[in-house]
């Protein structure tokens, strides 16, 4: 299958997980960084889950599913351990909502990527379904070669950036840009010197209007 990947935003947009295990606490952390609305369907959740519950991160219905479930749903997850549940879900999941099944069956509208987050810094991977295990070993791979600094760095760049593009056209405009990627300020980010990429930045563009 050739998946298209995207980045959705999905804020206040109601998103409807039935289950409450493992798979489903994976689903909610990955939606936790969002402002989307989560409901869990399920008779029990996990002490992790219930926690979440708790804070009033997620809403909860105890209760085993039912199509009404998924009314006004934009995302559905089917997340039992149980294939006849996962298929009445299937069932009763619209055209135009879109539903995943963490077991891989039937219909399958979306699957889930690992995911680091270093703030605006997003990094994905994904196996098409082929081997989950490999995409869990690349994320690690990946959260080691992508530190916490990166969080930082980005936000720096987009807001250097921001100023390149305010104030400059052209040329200058591309060479500045280019000039933003120079290792030398990443270097800096993972050394803590953060004042000496402002410096940079004013030695190149000024003060700020
Ligand atoms: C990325 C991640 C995000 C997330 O879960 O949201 C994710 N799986 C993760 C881990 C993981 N999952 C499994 C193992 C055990 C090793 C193994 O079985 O290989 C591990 C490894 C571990 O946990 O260490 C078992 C498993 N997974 C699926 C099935 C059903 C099947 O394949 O038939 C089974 C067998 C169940 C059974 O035994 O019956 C299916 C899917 N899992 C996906 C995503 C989608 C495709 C991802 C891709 O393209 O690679 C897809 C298709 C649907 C979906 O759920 O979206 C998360 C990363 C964790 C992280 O971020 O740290
Ligand atoms: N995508 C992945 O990463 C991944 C990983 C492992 C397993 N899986 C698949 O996901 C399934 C779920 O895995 P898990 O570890 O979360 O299982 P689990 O046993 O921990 O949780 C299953 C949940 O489904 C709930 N449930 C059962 N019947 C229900 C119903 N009628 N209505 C509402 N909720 C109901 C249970 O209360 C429980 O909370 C597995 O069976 C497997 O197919 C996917």
């Amino acid at each position: 299958m050739k998946y298209f990947p995207l980045l959705m935003n999905i804020d206040y947009k109601k998103v409807v997980i039935v289950g409450g295990g493992h798979v489903a606490r994976q689903k909610v952390e990955a939606l936790l960084p969002t402002k989307a609305l989560v409901t869990v369907i399920s008779p029990a959740v996990t002490e992790k889950l219930q926690h979440y519950i708790n804070e009033g991160l997620v809403t909860w219905k105890e209760k085993t599913f039912v199509p009404a479930d998924l009314d006004d749903a934009a995302l559905i997850f089917a997340a039992t351990n149980d294939e006849e549940v996962n298929n009445a879900v299937e069932e009763a999941a619209q055209h135009w909502q879109l539903l995943s099944r963490a077991d891989a069956k039937g219909r399958v509208d979306f699957i889930n990527p690992a995911v680091v987050r270093r703030g605006d810094f997003v990094l994905t991977v994904s196996t098409s379904g082929a081997n989950p295990g490999l995409t869990r070993q690349v994320k690690t791979d990946l959260e080691e070669q992508f530190g916490v600094q990166y969080a930082q760095y980005v936000s720096f760049l987009k807001e250097a950036r921001q100023r390149i593009l305010q104030e400059f056209t052209g040329d200058e405009k591309k060479q500045l840009l280019a000039a933003l990627l120079e290792p030398q300020l990443l270097q800096w980010m993972e050394q803590g010197e953060k004042q000496k990429c402002e410096e940079w930045l004013l030695k190149r563009i000024g003060e700020k209007q």
